[in-house]
């Protein structure tokens, strides 16, 4: 990332890395994402950028597999998409505001283990050089004692990022995380963030175009719950995202396929942390 934009891998479909293939998804007869097909591979900067209503977190929902498609499949090295797979990392509010940082990161390690395991986890004795580790990686282990109320919104957004790598999945997304910062935190969190990967996918939803032109390889521009653009961002124009946004002041349209009923109770629960 970093503003390096390496030329990313042809959009093949090979079965590897995480492919959407002719994937459908809807709400009571409204659809959200339709007939996406994207093949995203291991060590991309993903940001998926669009107008409200567009479909991204719904797509990043079907990456999570907290959703299940209606239609089409999406699959992650041949297999479909669970909760071991992916990583849904959520915003810094979300930490338990009286827990130290490390308290917060040692909890995303529980939705790594099986049921029973993360049932009784809590009350075993805690090793804690995994959790400092990862604050060490978006450069909070100084900060490893402090409630997160007595942090930045910034700081918080790193400590969330690191309990999500907790997982140790090969997939990361994130929805909106900078959504609550000023630019240069908004910055700095995508730096940490980038810096603190080691190889894995990263998916992330940005309202900030121009955070995602500058800080992301590829740049997928979403409307009315189709793939307008799949581009390398320094090839995005200014007429893509002109339309992209324009396209996205129309309505949706209603089931036109005949798919989509709210189906999200099928999905097995995720691993959000
Ligand atoms: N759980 C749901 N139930 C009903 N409709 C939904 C649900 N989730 C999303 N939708 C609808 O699907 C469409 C796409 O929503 P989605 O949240 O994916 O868009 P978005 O691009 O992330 O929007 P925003 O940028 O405003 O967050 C919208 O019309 C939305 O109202």
């Amino acid at each position: 990332m970093k503003n390096e934009h390496a030329a990313r891998p042809e959009g093949k479909q090979t079965g590897h890395g995480l492919l959407f293939d002719g994937v459908t998804k809807g709400f009571g007869g409204k659809v959200a994402v339709r007939d996406v097909s994207l093949s995203l591979n291991a060590g991309e900067r993903v940001a998926v950028i669009g107008p409200s209503g567009a479909g991204k977190t719904t797509l990043l929902r079907l990456a999570a597999g907290a959703l299940r498609p209606d239609a089409g499949a999406v699959t992650f090295n041949g297999s479909s998409v669970t909760g071991s797979t992916t990583t849904l990392a959520y915003q810094g509010e979300t930490l338990v505001d009286r827990r130290t940082a490390l308290s917060n990161v040692l909890t995303g390690r529980i939705g790594a283990l099986s049921w029973l395991r993360g049932f009784i986890e809590p009350l075993l004795p805690r090793h804690p050089e995994p959790a400092l580790e990862r604050l060490g990686a978006v450069g909070l282990v100084e900060r490893a004692d402090v409630p997160v109320k007595s942090l930045s919104a910034g700081e918080r957004q790193r400590v969330a990022f690191a309990r999500a790598l907790m997982q140790d999945t090969a997939v990361v997304l994130a929805d909106e995380p900078t959504a609550n910062l000023d630019p240069s935190s908004r910055r700095n969190v995508i730096d940490v963030l980038d810096a603190a990967l080691n190889g894995e996918l990263l998916i992330t939803v940005l309202h900030d175009v121009d955070l995602a032109l500058k800080h992301f390889d590829r740049i997928v521009g979403m409307a009315d719950g189709l793939v307008r653009f799949d581009t390398p961002a320094p090839a995005v124009t200014d007429d893509q995202l002109d339309s992209l946004f324009a396209a996205g002041a129309s309505t949706p349209d209603t089931d036109a396929e005949g798919t989509g009923t709210e189906k999200e109770s099928e999905a097995p629960v995720p691993r959000y942390v």
